[in-house]
């Protein structure tokens, strides 16, 4: 019966909020006592205790005792001691196919004794740098392996090479370390040590991400795994999690960080599989102490890739290694992608990075300068941010463009030399209005989330926001029918052209509707 209030108490709450806030913070409590006027929940942290009980507690408290009829229902929270609540941050039951990883200390770097047996092909594992020049790596020809089943894998012989991975203290220097060890064994951070949490700007936009990955750099493997963080492009996603893995390094430079796009997981494992080095592919990657990964929607539609990531994901979740991955949506919205692989993102935690509003775009701008160390007086900076909305890429783009004007003319910066420099970007910026723009004043105007608009929500709160946008996008923009189906959440042409005729028709029928397309058409186009 209590657990039957708790279902009725749970159902009120996910029509209450968006499915994002809910799946990340109501989802996960777990019931310990249900009585008529008490309601006791476990959290499966200290960190999800504390933002449920600052942000939701009222309205868990409120949805109880409207069921209750308690007028006087308490509602608490406490922190779940391990085991007893369903666990959000990793399998209670390890998948028992998984092939057993080698699990090694997070803590402690592996043995440092590389020894090459045969002279096999080497497996060189990911070499990508994200950020800096291309490095000179042996390429290889890429076959195509979409048909390899899993038991053709295993038939494979057991490649007689050992991988080393190397203390990666070398790392935090600008430009990553290659290390060549006899018997060609390589391995490299990849991350960028520019981006670190000292010049990560903190804006509502971006708080609960900026949190939640502290958290992680404070206690990697522990609390928080996998760390799932989601948003639009060039908002910061990879910056938070080089900066986790920046952190790490800090603190124990023997720290085996390995950064890597999801592309890059792919070519590798074709590369492993051409080499008949597949187990040292797996070994590899299974030995880090953390696992980034940026942008896994990449991985839609590869399921060969899908199915090792997989093994990864839960070899490293048992040895209590972290993982970190990032994607333009939020986890269940991924198309193309395994709904056992779409779940497991979700077990540890999920978080939004959203486009900063004015005032962190202003204050973005005065830190990238001052990095720079150049002056940028405020109310240019302003202005530069008022002009440039759309992300935070952009904006640091055309920062970089005044910048070197500024060095090329040897001029001081100021509002008319910005406008000077940027004229072309502007004049495009002032006629051009973005999806982008359109999504994020849209979500505004209506007070709901980039993210709601992006979903499969279908609640009126939601969908009708959604087919304003889109109406507006077909306007406003020279993008294309599927183009903007693509822009709000990877939508049919189909539902676009719906949502413009369905506009349409209530801009002539709905006073409301009217006046709000009005507004916003005005607001956009000023
Ligand atoms: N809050 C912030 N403070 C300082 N710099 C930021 C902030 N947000 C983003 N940036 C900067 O913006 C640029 C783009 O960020 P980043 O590459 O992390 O975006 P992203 O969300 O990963 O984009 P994509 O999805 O395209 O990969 C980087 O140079 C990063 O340092």
């Amino acid at each position: 019966m209590s657990d039957e209030l708790w279902e009725r108490c749970l159902s009120s709450l996910r029509d209450e909020f968006p499915a994002q806030q809910y799946n990340t913070w109501i989802r996960p409590l777990r019931l310990a006592q249900c009585q008529t006027d008490l309601l006791v929940l476990l959290a499966p942290n200290r960190f999800v205790k504390d933002w449920v009980s600052d942000k939701y507690l009222s309205h868990i408290r409120q949805a109880f005792s409207h069921l209750t009829g308690s007028i006087s229902a308490e509602v608490m929270i406490e922190i779940a001691q391990s085991g007893s609540a369903q666990p959000l941050l990793r399998p209670s039951n390890p998948v028992a196919s998984v092939p057993v990883a080698q699990t090694t200390d997070a803590r402690s770097p592996a043995p440092v004794t590389p020894t090459v047996l045969s002279n096999d092909p080497v497996y060189v594992p990911a070499q990508e740098a994200h950020y800096s020049e291309s490095l000179s790596t042996t390429s290889y020809d890429i076959p195509s392996v979409g048909s390899e089943s899993a038991s053709d894998m295993q038939a494979m012989p057991e490649p007689q090479l050992e991988l080393e991975m190397l203390p990666a203290e070398d790392t935090r220097k600008r430009k990553p370390r290659k290390v060549d060890v006899e018997g060609g064994v390589k391995h490299q951070s990849n991350l960028n040590p520019a981006f670190t949490f000292q010049a990560f700007v903190q804006g509502k936009s971006n708080q609960l991400a900026l949190a939640a990955a502290q958290q992680v750099a404070d206690n990697p493997g522990g609390g928080y795994n996998p760390l799932f963080i989601y948003g639009g492009v060039g908002l910061g996603k990879t910056h938070l999690m080089h900066a986790v893995g920046c952190e790490m390094l800090r603190r124990n430079p023997n720290a085996r960080i390995l950064y890597l796009h999801s592309e890059r997981f792919v070519a590798d494992m074709v590369k492993a599989l051409q080499l008949n080095a597949f187990n040292d592919f797996k070994r590899y990657y299974r030995s880090v102490d953390a696992l980034l990964i940026d942008d896994i929607q990449f991985f839609a539609g590869k399921e060969r890739s899908q199915e090792e990531f997989f093994h990864t994901f839960n070899a490293l979740l048992e040895g209590g290694q972290q993982l970190i991955l990032t994607s333009d949506r939020y986890p269940k919205e991924i198309s193309g992608v395994e709904e056992r692989l779409k779940s497991r993102f979700g077990w540890g935690l999920t978080v939004p990075i959203e486009p900063p509003e004015l005032e962190t775009r202003v204050a973005i701008l005065m830190k990238k300068a001052q990095e720079a160390r150049i002056q940028l007086p405020h109310d240019s900076a302003f202005f530069l941010a008022q002009k440039i909305r759309s992300n935070v890429r952009e904006l640091e783009g055309a920062l970089k463009r005044v910048i070197a004007n500024a060095h090329f003319t040897g001029s001081t910066i100021s509002t008319p030399f910005i406008k000077e420099s940027l004229k072309d970007l502007l004049a495009l910026q002032d006629k051009q209005v973005s999806i982008d723009n359109i999504q994020r004043v849209v979500a505004e105007y209506y007070k709901i989330k980039i993210a709601d608009l992006l979903s499969k929500r279908r609640s009126r709160s939601v969908a009708r926001p959604r087919q304003v946008a889109m109406s507006i996008s077909k306007e406003l923009t020279n993008h294309s029918l599927p183009e903007i189906g693509n822009a709000f959440g990877g939508r049919d042409h189909t539902t676009v052209l719906h949502a413009c005729r369905k506009i349409k028709e209530l801009r002539e029928t709905d006073a409301d509707i009217s006046e709000d397309y009005k507004n916003l058409l005005r607001h956009l186009t000023a």
